[in-house]
């Protein structure tokens, strides 16, 4: 048996360039990986199953869509074995449909669990090549830390970080579709007359001084850097969430933003106890389901059991 721990994602820089021919966008993608995440379990198997427990377990798909699944049979076809075998256990904490990379932090999860137990031992940067086939968050999930992601967000250097940061993360009802959402980006980019072709939008790029905050350990410095280019068509196709970031802020949070593709809503604090009361004010606002506070950040995929 082999439990690995896989955290989730909030993007503190998300810059969306424009449309390219194969349907992705170029992006300047900052990766902060959090302690809020999920454990992926894989025990010997017959054929490659799965379960899930968690809040929103019902939401998970069982089937081969399932991201862990799939990440077992890619690593199992690269090494040529026939008849994969597989039980995955899924602790699902991280919002699904979230855009806290719930389902990539299980692929990756996945990946590491299976090499394991199946006693493969790929290398780093064969998992890093079947994780980046398995969707663009999964690679950051194996490494986690702090990470400037180009190109769909799969080519990843790692960045310098200094202490910790303080989050709160404040759960929706429902998820939201990412190619829905990069979708209603694209609209809303034509509606304004910009455009939204990769010859129209202007190819992003890191933004310095959030750079350097991170360097730093400057939550201030943080929160007047954060920026989601997503943000605007997730509160488009959700203007409750509009409620939400404006709940937050009101309760003391340093910069409240969209997470990633949303509908999770992420806010900075000054600190642990900061986070505490924000979270709970939050939860008493009305505007969400619930809200997690946690801290980052925090390693990618590890293994944290392994037993005969
Ligand atoms: C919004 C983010 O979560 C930010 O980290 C990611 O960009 C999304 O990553 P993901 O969920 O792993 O996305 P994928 O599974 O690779 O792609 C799902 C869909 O999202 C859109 N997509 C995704 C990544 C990207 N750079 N440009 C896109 O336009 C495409 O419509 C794609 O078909
Ligand atoms: N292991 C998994 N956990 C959750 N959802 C999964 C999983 N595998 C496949 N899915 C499917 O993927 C969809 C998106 O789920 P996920 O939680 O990964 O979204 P997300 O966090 O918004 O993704 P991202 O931030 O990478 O764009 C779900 O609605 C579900 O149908």
């Amino acid at each position: 048996m082999v439990t690995v721990r896989v955290p989730a994602k909030v993007n503190v820089q998300l810059g969306v360039g424009g449309v390219r021919p194969d349907g992705y966008h170029d992006l300047a993608n900052v990766f902060f990986a959090v302690a809020l995440g999920d454990q992926v379990t894989a025990t010997p198997g017959t054929g490659v199953t799965l379960s899930c427990d968690g809040p929103d377990a019902a939401a998970v798909p069982l089937d081969d869509s399932n991201l862990a699944a799939r990440a077992a049979r890619l690593l199992a076809a690269r090494h040529g074995l026939a008849e994969p075998g597989v039980h995955l256990h899924i602790d699902k904490a991280i919002p699904v449909a979230g855009g806290m990379a719930g389902g990539s932090a299980d692929g990756a999860a996945a990946l590491l669990a299976c090499d394991a137990l199946w006693g493969l031992d790929t290398p780093l940067p064969v998992l890093l090549e079947l994780a980046a086939e398995l969707g663009s968050d999964v690679p950051f999930a194996l490494l986690g830390g702090v990470a400037l992601g180009r190109g769909r967000g799969e080519l990843l250097e790692p960045l310098p970080v200094a202490g910790t940061f303080h989050w709160v993360f404040a759960v929706a009802d429902g998820g939201l579709s990412t190619p829905a959402v990069f979708r209603e980006c694209d609209r809303l980019r034509e509606e304004s007359g910009l455009g939204s072709s990769i010859d129209q939008v202007p190819t992003p790029d890191a933004d310095p001084a959030l750079l350097a905050a991170l360097a730093d350990g400057d939550p201030v410095a943080l929160a007047a850097a954060l920026a989601n280019d997503l943000q605007a068509a997730a509160v488009s196709l959700r203007p409750s969430l509009a409620d939400t970031l404006h709940a937050g802020t009101e309760a003391g949070a340093l910069a409240a933003l969209v997470s990633g593709s949303g509908p999770t809503c992420a806010f900075l604090a000054k600190d642990a106890d900061a986070a505490a009361h924000i979270a709970a004010a939050l939860r008493a606002s009305g505007t969400c389901r619930t809200a997690h506070p946690t801290h980052g950040p925090v390693p990618g995929a590890r293994v944290v059991h392994t037993s005969a």
